[in-house]
């Protein structure tokens, strides 16, 4: 099997700042990847460069085996509606407040060519029953939901269309606790239902613990460690790692 995105030598630099520091990374078919790691270590300016949102100064990215630079704008755009998702932190930036929770998943449908009213209603609809949102609430506009129903129709929004790559930038991040571990258990459960794969950013180990297959950990802009899941967090082999770990046991 071939990874569905790998990137190689990923550099990119913001004036003395390495954000990334040749960084390798794969992703494989309806696998779910973690990265974790402090706050500045680079995380959200992976997500952006492997999403085609930024260009590196340095490295590769292919998806699907094809260079997603290489294949030119267009086709950035046309992955971007089609195979792949981005859930951002902050549900504002992934949604549109002024139209209606139906028209926010149904604009991503229309947007690869949805064209039949009634159908787009009925997936809209039983897409907001797939996140615990009341269908009723199909025409309220998403200002009147909760941040964790915002978060669940930002979610609804980008699977809506069927992506088989999904990138989460801290999508808990923000949101009570009890809430956090509702909506974790639904991208669980979403992920293996629809076998996404998912790369997400996380400052949570105990969210990474319980979504993801692999994780890598990135400190100054490298990759310092990776592997299974419960390999890194059990046996953790880099100081890096052993500290990151031991300060969530310690909290
Ligand atoms: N647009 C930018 N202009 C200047 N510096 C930037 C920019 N984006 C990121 N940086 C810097 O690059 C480094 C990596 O930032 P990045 O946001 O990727 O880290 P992060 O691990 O996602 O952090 P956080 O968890 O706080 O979001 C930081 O030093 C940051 O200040």
């Amino acid at each position: 099997m071939n990874a569905l995105l790998e990137a190689q030598g990923l550099s990119l630099r913001f004036g003395r700042v390495r954000a990334l520091d040749d960084v390798a990374i794969a992703i494989w078919p309806g696998e779910v990847l973690a990265v974790v790691g402090e706050s500045g270590s680079g995380k959200s300016t992976l997500l952006r460069v492997l999403s085609g949102q930024q260009r590196p100064e340095a490295g590769i990215i292919r998806f699907d085996g094809t260079d997603i630079h290489e294949a030119g704008e267009a086709a950035l755009r046309r992955l971007s509606r089609t195979d792949w998702g981005f859930v951002h932190q902050n549900p504002r930036d992934g949604l549109r407040m002024a139209i209606s929770a139906g028209g926010n998943i149904g604009e991503r449908l229309m947007s690869n060519g949805a064209r039949h009213y009634g159908d787009i209603r009925a997936q809209a609809k039983d897409w907001l029953a797939r996140v615990e949102i009341d269908p009723a609430r199909i025409d309220e506009l998403p200002r009147n939901f909760s941040g964790g129903m915002q978060q669940r129709l930002q979610i609804a929004r980008t699977l809506v269309t069927r992506p088989r790559l999904v990138f989460m930038d801290e999508p808990t991040g923000g949101l009570d606790v009890s809430v956090q571990a509702k909506l974790l258990d639904m991208l669980r459960a979403l992920a293996r239902d629809l076998s996404l794969a998912i790369i997400i950013v996380t400052h949570d180990i105990a969210a990474a613990r319980l979504l993801a297959h692999r994780i890598v950990v990135m400190r100054h802009g490298q990759v310092v460690e990776e592997g299974l899941t419960d390999r890194v967090l059990d046996d953790p082999q880099h100081p890096y790692t052993q500290l990151l770990v031991s300060s969530v046991l310690a909290a």
